[in-house]
């Protein structure tokens, strides 16, 4: 009896060191995995990219975590400083001035970035259609203005990659890369969007096209391996068709009489300005000789009247020969759409200010009819707090776009809400500069980087249920051998 006792005590006190062991065993082997897979401290790295646009230069700062420079939907923008002034193009004739116009938003990024990343973060400097046309105009002033920005930007602390002018090609398919990246389209080789950008002096349409865009136009190809995934983007940028120089290209076809005073429909009933004919016929995209006259400048008249302004628009298109299947305008290439589409930079800042990011393509052009029509002493009265310049010409920007659109690249009323009017994705601007930055940097693989095959949280839950099991086997085992023991002991 006391024999049997003995044994039964010796079981409880084994199967207790077991349970207490096996618990432990699966607190520190949970603890272990948990820790062990831990992502590391937030840690994040820099890059700046600066846009030096036709009208304005803005620089952008991005952050990454600093342990995943080739994951995807990862980088974001922390930080945007609009540079004051006009864009690096306007300091053409004191070009040496336009490096130090970048000062004060570079000194923000050095306060903005730890000082302990300085020395590795990628600086680079993208100029588009302002310094386009200048350095069409004159190849030397072009290249003082960039000399200028360079030596600013290589005395900043940062690691200074370039400033140079990109093509219209690249500010297209960048702005297509950004849009798709920031809505995490290319990780999942899902169906991406095309991306409508509207500057100040040029706009890109770019969309996921068929393979043939190559064999008809190849100067509108583009190809990208991204993830694992082969895209073939249709591509093109309108130089002089940004909103500033289309505005431009209406005024010279309606002063082209020479008359002393011009009724323009695109700007409000009482509006009336001076304007200089040099202000319009100065830029290289009005091939127009300024009207044979004695005078300087005409007076400039609103008539508020957007069904005849997008008359006097489409008059800056020309749609008179196309060499290819299909074109858009200016005998420029064009495929059938492809949607959805992401409209941003000036298409999102006049729409919004219009009202019109929503609803059809018809109760948009009612809106705008209504807008333009409205006195301009009442719009003045209204936006007291917009610069006059902007308020003026949103009639005209509003009907320029809508006829882009519709007349230039050929959405339809039913192909009008594939169009989405964006301004940021995810907290990053919708622009090219993103796109430009992921490809120099080359944190976009071609190939998909290799992916653990269970979430972090599954994959310690899934080591827990097992470790249980495991326990719980092992406990069974016990509480059969055991027995079978005492019963031995006992016979002997
Ligand atoms: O808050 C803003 C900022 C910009 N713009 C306009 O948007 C265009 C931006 O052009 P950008 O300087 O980027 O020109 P790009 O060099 O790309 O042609 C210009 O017409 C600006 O006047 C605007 O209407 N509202």
């Amino acid at each position: 009896m006391s024999c049997q006792t003995k044994g039964k005590n010796a079981w409880y006190k084994a199967v207790i060191i077991i349970t207490v062991l096996g618990i432990t065993a699966i607190v520190a082997l949970v603890t272990t995995a948990v820790l062990q897979n831990k992502p590391l401290l937030q840690k994040y790295k820099y890059g700046i990219v600066l846009d030096a646009g036709s009208s304005h230069t803005a620089v952008y700062i991005y952050e990454w975590p600093a342990e995943k420079d080739n994951d995807t939907g990862r980088v974001q923008q922390t930080h945007s400083c609009k540079v004051q002034g006009a864009g690096i193009s306007s300091y053409s004739v004191f070009p040496g001035q336009a490096g130090a116009s970048l000062k004060s938003c570079m000194k923000e990024a050095e306060s903005l970035i730890p000082l302990s990343r300085h020395l590795e973060t990628p600086l680079y400097l993208g100029a588009t259609a302002g310094m386009r046309l200048l350095r069409m105009e004159n190849q030397s002033l072009s290249d003082q203005v960039l000399w200028s920005v360079e030596e600013v930007l290589q005395s900043s602390p940062f690691s200074y990659q370039g400033a140079r002018i990109i093509t219209g090609q690249e500010e297209g398919a960048f702005g297509w890369v950004t849009v798709n990246y920031l809505s995490d389209r290319l990780k999942q080789g899902s169906g991406t969007t095309g991306a409508l950008d509207l500057g100040g002096a040029s706009t890109q349409i770019s969309f996921v096209a068929n393979q043939d865009v190559a064999e008809e136009s190849a100067e509108n190809a583009v190809t990208f391996r991204l993830y694992g995934n082969d895209y073939f983007l249709y591509t093109h940028s309108f130089l002089c068709y940004g909103k500033d120089q289309a505005l431009k290209l209406a005024l010279a076809q309606q002063t082209q009489s020479g008359d002393s005073s011009v009724l323009d429909p695109c700007f409000h009933p009482g509006y009336s300005v001076d304007r200089s004919y040099f202000s319009v016929y100065s830029s290289p995209c009005v091939m127009a000789g300024k009207p044979l006259v004695s005078r300087d400048s005409f007076t400039h008249v609103g008539a508020g009247n957007a069904s005849l302004c997008q008359e006097v628009v489409r008059r800056i298109f020309n749609f008179s020969s196309c060499s290819f299947s299909r074109c858009s305008f200016n005998r420029v290439y064009q495929p059938p759409l492809q949607g959805p589409f992401g409209a941003f930079s000036a298409f999102y800042f006049v729409m919004n200010f219009l009202n019109l990011t929503s609803g059809s393509l018809e109760s948009s052009r009612e809106k705008l009819e209504r807008y333009c029509s409205r006195p301009w002493t009442q719009i003045k009265q209204q936006h007291p707090d917009v610069k006059e310049k902007y308020l003026a010409e949103y009639c005209f920007s509003g009907s320029y776009i809508l006829s882009l659109l519709t007349d230039g690249y050929n959405f339809t009323s039913d192909t009008w809400t594939d169009i989405t009017f964006i301004k940021k994705i995810s907290g990053s601007d919708a622009g090219w500069t993103l796109g430009y930055m992921l490809n120099l940097t080359n944190m976009i693989p071609a190939e998909a980087p290799d992916t653990p095959p269970l979430p972090h949280a599954g994959y310690v839950t899934l080591l827990f249920f097992i470790s249980l099991l495991l326990f719980f086997l092992l406990f069974l085992c016990f509480r059969f051998l055991w027995p079978h023991r005492n019963s031995q002991t006992q016979m002997i």
